[in-house]
């Protein structure tokens, strides 16, 4: 089978992604999804991303981490999604669609994407860190000198050590400036750090104002992949987040056609 798909990046976390509206792609050939996704046998990207139809939303977003297997809400493939229904002349500059952990609006315009996130309720303070779910689950840790922090050894400790199976995504934190911070992620399903990660640096935001490293409901956060910017609201009369906005750039790197089994 020949199989048409478009490489985007969305500050460095990078994806395949597939317009699946005639649904021929095999979604339960979890095999053949980290194949597209190896970075030596395949195409690679730390994930892949279908675009189907939706009854309702302009479109529907299916995930994939690398390792093969459908999981929770990928922020930055969630931005990258956009670009592309923009490219397929889906949408205009407005956007909306369906996604694991529900509906989501985004803006677009140019090669600047904002998605807003699902509400967050729930913060878990624990003695050095932080738990909460922005689509998908992450722990959040201050350090120091998080440049020559081994993100890799020390996230996959705390990946299996601390969150067992179902796992966690890890994100260690610096502070650079009031309401500036440094994040690098150990991303769960990639099983390594990623350039970036949408939900973990909106969980990191968040994470900042409740414990109040920060007191602005702008933040921005640096990655190694690029800048991007978390906007929110406290909730009035419980505890959390809504109207959470996580904007940066999303791009179109190729396309390819590349020939699979069936
Ligand atoms: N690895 C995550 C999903 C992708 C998250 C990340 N790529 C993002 O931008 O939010 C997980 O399995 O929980």
């Amino acid at each position: 089978m020949l199989l048409n798909f478009y490489k985007y990046q969305g500050t460095g976390n990078d994806f395949v992604i597939i317009d699946n509206r005639n649904q021929v792609f095999p979604k339960d050939n979890n095999g053949l999804v980290s194949f597209l996704c190896d970075r030596k046998f395949g195409i690679g990207a730390d994930g892949l991303i279908l675009l189907e139809d939706d009854d309702v939303a302009d479109f529907k977003m299916v995930y994939y981490n690398s390792d093969g297997n459908q999981s929770s809400m990928c922020g930055n493939g969630g931005r990258c999604i956009v670009a592309f229904a923009k490219h397929l002349g889906l949408v205009v500059s407005d956007a909306s669609f369906e996604a694991v952990d529900g509906h989501h609006k985004a803006r677009i315009e140019a090669d600047v994407v904002s998605l807003q996130m699902q509400e967050v309720t729930d913060i878990n303070e624990k003695s050095n860190s932080l738990f909460l779910n922005t689509g998908s689950p992450h722990h959040v840790q201050l350090v120091t000198d998080l440049k020559d922090f081994d993100v890799r050894k020390e996230g996959e400790r705390l990946r299996y050590g601390v969150y067992g199976q179902e796992g966690s995504n890890i994100n260690f934190v610096e502070n650079i400036d009031e309401n500036s911070f440094l994040v690098r992620t150990y991303e769960r399903g990639v099983e390594d750090e990623t350039l970036s990660c949408g939900t973990g640096v909106t969980a990191v935001a968040l994470a900042m104002h409740h414990s109040g490293q920060a007191n602005s409901n702008t933040i921005k956060i640096t990655t190694p992949g690029g800048l991007l910017e978390v906007r929110f609201t406290k909730n009035k009369n419980k505890e959390g987040y809504n109207e959470i906005w996580l904007t940066g750039a999303a791009q179109l790197v190729f396309k390819g056609e590349i020939y699979v089994e069936a």
